[in-house]
């Protein structure tokens, strides 16, 4: 079975053009693969690059070099060069992703937003939002907000929704950007046990994850994101 995703030598930096074009470099020479089953997960202190990497493996930040090579259909593909079309074609089948917060569809209620990657990939409506009602059920998300829209849910309420979202499709790699950060105990618990179910389905994972018991029960391997600090290699 090829390796779900390889990062290879990546650099990032920002250009900040209204301060004169100064440039950041964030992190230089990031290289890691991720298995199938595996749930990796990206350590280091605030600033150090973690979010930056995660938005470049899923194609929201531009990568200024090296390689981003993940298993699309059979065919190796680098996100680092990829068109926009066949991005949006690896987010809709291969890697999915929860980020912190919920980008909330005004007027789109909470079933509808969770059962849509599911219908975009072909899935019949009604068998779509009968898993998203599971899903939402299963996160203690009460019945009576199926129909609302998220917009002025809770934080951990938005949260629950943008976790069934993530969840709901069978993507071989998964992105989790502090999925747990606004949930209490029980509602951690039941995400901890979903990303288990997902290892056991070979879904490759990568999380960020501030919650050290989290974090100590879901990871299998820590990535150092410190090892890639762009200064080190300058050094
Ligand atoms: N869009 C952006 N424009 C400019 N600078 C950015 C941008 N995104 C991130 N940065 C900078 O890149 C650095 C790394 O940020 P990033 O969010 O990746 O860190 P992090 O390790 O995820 O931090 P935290 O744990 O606090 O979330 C920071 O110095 C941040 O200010």
């Amino acid at each position: 079975m090829a390796t779900p995703l390889v990062v290879s030598e990546v650099c990032k930096s920002f250009t900040m053009h209204l301060q004169g074009g100064i440039r950041l470099p964030v992190v230089a020479d990031v290289s890691f693969s991720l298995a199938a089953g595996e749930c990796a997960v990206l350590g280091g202190p605030s600033g150090a690059g973690k979010s930056s990497i995660l938005k470049m493996i899923y194609g929201s930040y531009a990568i200024d070099s090296g390689q981003v090579i993940v298993t699309h259909e059979g065919n190796l593909v680098n996100l680092a060069t990829a068109d926009p079309r066949t991005v949006i074609a690896i987010r809709r089948d291969t890697i999915g992703y929860v980020s912190q917060f919920l980008r909330a569809v005004p007027r789109v209620s909470a079933r509808d937003v969770v059962a849509e990657p599911l219908i975009a990939r072909g899935e019949a409506l009604e068998k779509a939002r009968a898993k998203a009602e599971h899903l939402l059920k299963r996160l203690n998300l009460p019945e009576r907000l199926w129909d609302l829209p998220p917009a002025t849910f809770s934080g951990g309420e938005q949260q629950r929704v943008n976790i069934a979202r993530g969840f709901i499709t069978d993507h071989p790699v998964l992105l989790l950007d502090e999925p747990t950060a606004s949930l209490d105990k029980a509602n951690r618990e039941i995400v901890i046990d979903m990303i288990d179910e997902k290892k056991k389905a070979g879904v490759a994972l990568l999380g960020i994850f501030h919650d050290q018991d989290v974090r100590d029960v879901v990871a299998d391997r820590i990535i150092d994101v410190t090892d890639f600090a762009p200064h080190r290699k300058a050094a």
